[in-house]
Order: C-alpha cells, then structure tokens, then sequence
C-alpha cells in the first residue's frame, strides 16, 4: 500500500511505509533512525548511531489500528489516567486517533523535525465537548525532542492534564535508580489510601510500581547501568512526572504484553497530571516539551 504522504514529502531518509493497519514514517539522517506512527502520533523507535533503542515496543503490540501500539511515546491527552465518567478510555482518546503529518523536513542541521496534528470531530465532541487542535512536534537530532501544542479553540477556558507515557528500553529495571524526582511530591497509585508524600530519596525501581510525581519540573535520569549508559530527560512546562512498570503479576492482565516482557522496559512519563492539571484559558496554547538524551554513565 503506498502512503498518501510520500508525494507529498519527499524528502530524502523519509520513508511513508505501513505495518498492517498502522501508518509508519521512517527516518534515517546523519544523527539516528527512527519510527514514527500516525496512530496516535506516538514515536516507536528512536536509535541514536551506533547505539541501541530509547524505546521499548511490545513484540505483542497490536498493528490493526484497534488500539494504540504498545510501546513508545502514547501521547495522553486530554486526560492523564482514569475517565472522570465511566465508558471513556483511560489516558484520553488522541493516543487511539489517526493524526495528519503537516510538514517533514530535513534541517541544516541534519535533524529532520516531522510536524502531526489531530483535531476535535463529531467522535472526540461526543466524548469531551471542547473543540480543540494538538501539534506535536517531533525532532530526530542527537537527542529526541518532542513538543506537544496544546490549543483551546472553544469560547470558554478548558482544564487538561496530559503525558508523554513514553516506554524506555532498559537493560534491567529491578533496582535500576531513577534520579530527580527527590523533593516532589509522591503518590503511590498501587496503594490508594496512601496520603502523598515528599519523595526524599532517589528512586529505586521494584516493580510493580505505579507512581506520581507531582510540583516535579526538574531534569530526570534514568540510570540504565546494565546498558552502561543513562537516559537524561529534559522538560519544559511539565510540572509532573510518572513512573509505571507492571512487574512479574499486574502484567499478566495485559494482552498486548508478554508475562516477561516487564523486565524489558520501564515507562517514565512526562507532564501535567492530576493537581498540577492545566487550565487553557479560551484561543490559549500550550506546549509541553521534552528532550531525551542518551549519555555514558557518569
Ligand atoms: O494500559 P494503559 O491504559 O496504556 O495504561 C498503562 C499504565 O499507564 C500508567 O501511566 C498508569 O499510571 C497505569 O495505572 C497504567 O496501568
């Protein structure tokens, strides 16, 4: 099947190509290779030369276009987590969406920055009754740099809260150290009657854990010591941070991943969530930004 996109950009290492129901944009410059999908503009695949993959895919993901990919950047938006009424999806419904690639280009830099959007319709009206536009842009480079562009085209102002859920490649995440989130505010989602706490130490990964951090804005660093590097995570207008990995029982109740695949990944999301939500006054923007770096243990 050939992409409506690849005449409309040809741009040397873009490649429009599909994997079964699912829309692939495929890059290669001087800096990384890199997969993208229209399914809910999530990245899937980011390999800086000569170095292996930031992110984790799930050999089980679904490409019928039924659900999102398992695995990469799900953009969660315009809710992080549980519907507030029953029947909506978990984590907002552009992650399920067919997003327009707007512009795909190649920089003087040797980036290449892809442009996708997705907009409100008749379905997402139905669903939260605020019209709106979301850009993300994504650039391949040395690191791996997304901006989410949040656009509130109603009369009234709007509240969101929104994550970049993106699954990390990691070598091992039992005891892998997670470090930045010290002095934000913790919430254990595993332990619901738990009162938030001040995050004091550094964090230390025992799946499972599914925990929020909130008033967090600084820079997180995944310590991936088995892979002897660290995923260095820059943010921008993200107040909240999150950590997921399902561990050897919880991810039993997932199709779309293997019983022992927990071992493979760990998600560690970037944001706006739950307090830290974000009001959109009426014809306002938002952007959320983050940088992912990959660098030699220190
Ligand atoms: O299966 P989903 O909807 O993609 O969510 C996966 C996980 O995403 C995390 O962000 C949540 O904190 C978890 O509670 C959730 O289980």
């Amino acid at each position: 099947m050939t992409s409506r996109y690849q005449e409309q950009f040809s741009v040397e290492g873009i490649k429009f190509t599909h994997r079964e129901k699912v829309e692939l944009i495929e890059i290669d410059n001087a800096f990384a290779k890199a997969t993208i999908t229209t399914l809910g503009g999530s990245v899937l695949s980011f390999m800086p030369k000569g170095q292996k993959d930031l992110l984790w895919v799930s050999d089980t993901a679904v490409y019928d276009g039924s659900k999102p990919v398992r695995g990469g950047v799900p953009v969660c938006w315009p809710w992080f987590g549980a519907a507030k009424q029953a029947g909506l999806p978990a984590h907002g419904f552009v992650r399920s969406m067919v997003w327009n690639v707007e512009k795909a280009v190649h920089l003087d830099t040797g980036a290449t920055r892809v442009l996708l959007a997705c907009e409100s319709d008749e379905n997402t009206m139905a669903q939260w009754p605020h019209p709106f536009s979301l850009k993300l842009c994504i650039e391949i480079g040395e690191s791996l740099i997304l901006t989410l562009i949040s656009a509130n085209l109603s009369d009234e102002s709007i509240d969101i809260t929104e994550a970049l859920h993106t699954y990390f490649a990691v070598a091992n995440p039992v005891g892998m150290q997670i470090k930045g989130l010290e002095k934000s505010t913790h919430l254990d989602k595993l332990a619901s009657d738990a009162p938030a706490e001040i995050q004091n130490e550094i964090v230390v990964l025992n799946p499972p854990k599914d925990s929020v951090y909130l008033n967090q804005t600084g820079t997180v660093a995944i310590i991936d010591a088995d892979n002897n590097r660290q995923i260095i995570i820059e943010k921008r207008n993200s107040q909240s941070s999150v950590v997921w990995n399902p561990g050897p029982e919880i991810v039993k109740g997932f199709a779309d991943i293997d019983d022992q695949a927990w071992l493979e990944f760990a998600c560690v999301e970037s944001g706006n969530v739950l307090d830290n939500f974000i009001t959109l006054p009426s014809k306002a923007e938002h952007m959320l930004s983050v940088q992912y770096s990959i660098e030699p243990l220190a």
